[in-house]
């Protein structure tokens, strides 16, 4: 502490817009609406790094790729914390494997999540994905104008039959209800950001709009514990009972049970982490494949070429594969490009620091909210040429690219905190990409006169950052994608 106290005495925050008295930032926060918008015109500002002060907390925002490896990654001892939100240490979800703090039991998660989404693992789960998108492109064939609902679908079918076993056939769904009020949390929930920063605000009379937390929690936290617990315990109750259920998530590490290895520790782990592979796994993908549906909309020639290699490498009577993937680079350069051009995250999920630490000259206390910028990040003109164009070809020839940063890590974040779904997630919305291009085309409407009616794409951003449902014409491509898509089951 007398380390830190002379650090502190010597070594300035790093800079940032100018603060007031005592409450220094706090009149200056963007909302959850704006804040990435604000985050970014502040790192054009105030470079790689820049600070915020509100009382009791410093927030600390990383606007380079350079930055954030410097500390997320190389100093990932000591900044794999995550910042306590109010809301879900309210629902009990403080210790499930997104929110928990940097200890054991994290630990224990991510071994459980690791053994069953490692890189080398999730091809186990193709099938699954591979007959979801077939259901996706049938929905799409059928209800093209609820496009939005169908992608809705087959993100939460995939995370609900790997997480828990249960297959979502349609719209009316127990599950698919719960993805949806799960939105509406991520969403609403990270408005208590403001309540996170200082427990005062936790206190605040009944008269004041932040006391909306109190009422938003009693509404969520029946489909949370469902999402949190219910479902799992279905399945425990089937497995004690001896029944033959789906393999799934849940199952394959309940099986311990079986052989009398399981302690009540590990079920718990169990249980909180295959929570979030609904809660993290759902919305996550659902937002990035309909940006992509929007980032075709708006950028034909991209789908145009797409679908070409499409055409010469796979033919037009089948559908592309997972192990076509490596034969279909600029399919996969249209993902990587979609993930950068609106990160789903913008800014990231919160860590937060435990020790205090020195940064080019700037002190970073402990206990500081560190964001990582993706918004900033992936817009860096030092990674890429030309950022704000969507340009699949950046990232060609593959494996290596001609220079510029693929975005996984602005997208699924650093360091020990890294998405532990992220494989899983890439293939998802892989295989609904390169299904989607060989069977549709997205285009603009066309007005009374025949013209094409120029398209516009609105954003939303709370947590995470959606398309706003858009007006396209989303197409079967032709006579033989209709056949096609006739013949999945
Ligand atoms: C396109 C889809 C997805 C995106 C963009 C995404 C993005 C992210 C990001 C940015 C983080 C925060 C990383 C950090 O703190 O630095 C994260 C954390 C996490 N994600 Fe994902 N994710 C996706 C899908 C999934 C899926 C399908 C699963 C589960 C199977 C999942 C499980 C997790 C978990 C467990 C964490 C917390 C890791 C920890 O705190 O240790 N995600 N994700």
């Amino acid at each position: 502490t007398h380390l830190a106290f002379r650090k502190r005495q010597k070594l300035p925050l790093p800079p940032g817009p100018p603060g007031e008295p005592i409450i220094g930032h706090l009149r200056k926060l963007p909302d959850d609406q704006n804040r990435a918008e604000v985050f970014y015109e502040w790192s054009l500002k105030y470079g790689d790094v820049f600070s915020l002060r509100v009382p009791g907390k410093t927030m600390i925002v990383l606007n380079s790729e350079k930055a954030t490896v410097d500390l997320l990654e190389k100093r990932g001892a000591i900044y794999s914390d995550r910042v306590r939100l109010g809301y879900y240490d309210a629902i009990d979800w403080g210790d499930t494997i997104v929110f928990s703090p940097y200890n054991p039991f994290h630990h224990l998660q991510k071994k459980l999540y690791h053994q069953s989404f490692g890189k080398h693992v999730v091809s186990e789960y193709w099938p699954v994905q591979e007959r979801e998108s077939n259901i996706l492109l049938k929905g799409l064939m059928d209800y093209p104008q609820a496009y939005d609902k169908q992608v809705e679908r087959f993100s939460g079918g995939v995370v609900s039959d790997i997480g828990f076993g249960h297959r979502i056939e349609s719209f009316d769904d127990e599950y698919f209800q719960l993805s949806q009020q799960w939105g509406r949390v991520a969403h609403e929930g990270s408005r208590t950001s403001l309540l996170d920063l200082h427990p005062i605000f936790a206190h605040l009379p009944s008269w004041f709009p932040g006391a909306w937390f109190v009422n938003f929690i009693k509404e969520t936290r029946p489909a949370m514990d469902i999402i949190g617990g219910g479902n799992y315990y279905k399945v425990e109750k089937e497995m004690e009972r001896g029944s033959l259920v789906r393999p799934s998530y849940t199952s394959k590490h309940l099986e311990a049970m079986f052989r009398g290895e399981i302690s009540p520790e590990l079920r718990r782990a169990i249980r909180k982490s295959g929570a979030t592979i609904f809660a993290a796994g759902a919305e996550t993908t659902w937002s990035t494949t309909t940006m992509f549906i929007a980032c075709m909309l708006l950028h034909p020639k991209a789908q145009q070429k797409a679908q070409e290699e499409i055409d010469r490498v796979i033919g037009r009577d089948r559908l592309p594969e997972f192990t076509d993937r490596d034969s279909l680079p600029f399919v996969t350069a249209v993902v990587y490009e979609s993930f950068r051009w609106q990160p789903v995250l913008p800014l990231g999920l919160p860590h937060q620091s435990m020790a205090d630490d020195v940064y080019n000259g700037m002190f970073i206390p402990k206990g500081s909210i560190i964001i990582a910028n993706s918004r900033a990040i992936t817009w860096d003109p030092r990674s890429y040429h030309d950022p704000r164009s969507f340009k699949p070809e950046r990232y060609l020839p593959q494996p290596e690219g001609a220079g510029e940063v693929f975005p996984m890590n602005s997208v699924f974040g650093w360091g020990r905190r890294i998405c532990a779904g992220r494989h899983l997630a890439f293939d998802s919305v892989w295989i609904a990409v390169a299904r989607i291009l060989a069977t549709f085309t997205i285009s603009p409407t066309k007005d009374a006169e025949g013209n094409f009616v120029k398209p516009e794409v609105r954003f939303t951003t709370a947590l995470t950052r959606q398309a706003e449902p858009f007006v396209a014409d989303i197409h079967p491509r032709d006579e033989a994608a209709c056949r096609l898509i006739a013949t999945l089951n």
